[in-house]
């Protein structure tokens, strides 16, 4: 039985992106596994206009800390190792720094690579829940006719003196866009972000199941690799301004630390 909460992978070994294509289906995986028993892989992306606490509930959620500063600018990529309802997921969480106009930021790179969405809003900023709604679309636009696994995560709560958004019209908004919302603070409490961020898991890991596998598991390497490549400056399409994510990995003494990914530095594995 595994714990229901978040862990880190410590040790975790990063390899280059060709000796990762190379592996045959029937190969043992990294872990030692042959590859029908290895952990099925969610990937998260986190979107939301500047400043909304993207970064503070996506280390909220996998640490149940609060660090109020974060570097900005940086996309970030997490990868941890979940277990939920017994079941053992490899997760991976981009946390994508957008600057104005959020919704023109987010690219089919985020969507082709993602399969599972937090769209962040905080309540003290009108014009965040705007950008959030918008993003909602675009996500819709660019993912048609393919069903979206999102939430609607409205940040800040303990900022209701300052409120700009009401509860009312956060659930409107997740109404019409057919997805779950959560009115949370990632300063004051580390409950209803978990809530949140296991509920848009549970639903992404239901929609991997239900199609067939070993397709899937076909256009996710093509689909990863290629966006690997494009991020490292490899492939044939020119780097995405907004898709370079500085993985954060965490040694075996627990050390965490970050890395960019450029040319000198090929680092994410399959
Ligand atoms: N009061 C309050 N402040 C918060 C909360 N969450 C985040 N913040 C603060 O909001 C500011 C921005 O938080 P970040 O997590 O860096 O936001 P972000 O969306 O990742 O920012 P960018 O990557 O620059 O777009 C920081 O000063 C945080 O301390 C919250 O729940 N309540």
């Amino acid at each position: 039985m595994c714990r229901n909460q978040p862990q880190a992978q410590s040790g975790e070994k990063v390899q280059g992106g060709e000796e990762r294509d190379k592996v045959p289906s029937s190969a043992p995986g990294r872990e030692g596994r042959p590859r029908y028993q290895q952990l099925a892989r969610l990937r998260i992306v986190v979107l939301g206009a500047e400043g909304v606490g993207k970064s503070a509930l996506t280390v909220r959620y996998l640490t149940r800390r609060y660090i109020s500063e974060y570097r900005r600018a940086i996309d970030l990529l997490y990868r941890h190792t979940v277990c939920l309802d017994d079941v053992t997921s490899e997760v991976e969480i981009l946390d994508v720094s957008l600057r104005q106009h959020a919704h023109e930021s987010v690219s089919s790179s985020h969507t082709r690579w993602g399969e599972g969405f937090v769209v962040v809003y905080s309540v003290d900023s009108a014009a965040s829940f705007h950008e959030a709604g918008a993003i909602l679309d675009a996500l819709q636009r660019l993912k048609a006719p393919v069903y979206v696994p999102a939430i609607l995560l409205a940040n800040k709560r303990d900022l209701d003196p300052g409120r700009q958004v009401s509860v009312e019209e956060g659930q409107a908004l997740s109404l019409q866009h057919g997805c779950q919302f959560y009115e949370v603070s990632a300063a004051e409490s580390h409950v209803g972000v978990t809530l949140a961020f296991q509920a848009l898991l549970r639903e992404t890991r239901s929609l991997q199941l239900t199609r067939p596998l070993p397709r899937q598991r076909r256009i996710s390497i093509v689909a990863v690799s290629r966006m690997i490549g494009s991020l490292i400056g490899r492939g044939p399409d020119p780097p995405s301004p907004t898709l370079k994510p500085t993985l954060v990995v965490q040694d075996s003494a627990g050390k965490r630390t970050l890395r960019r990914k450029d040319k000198k530095r090929p680092s994410l594995s399959l």
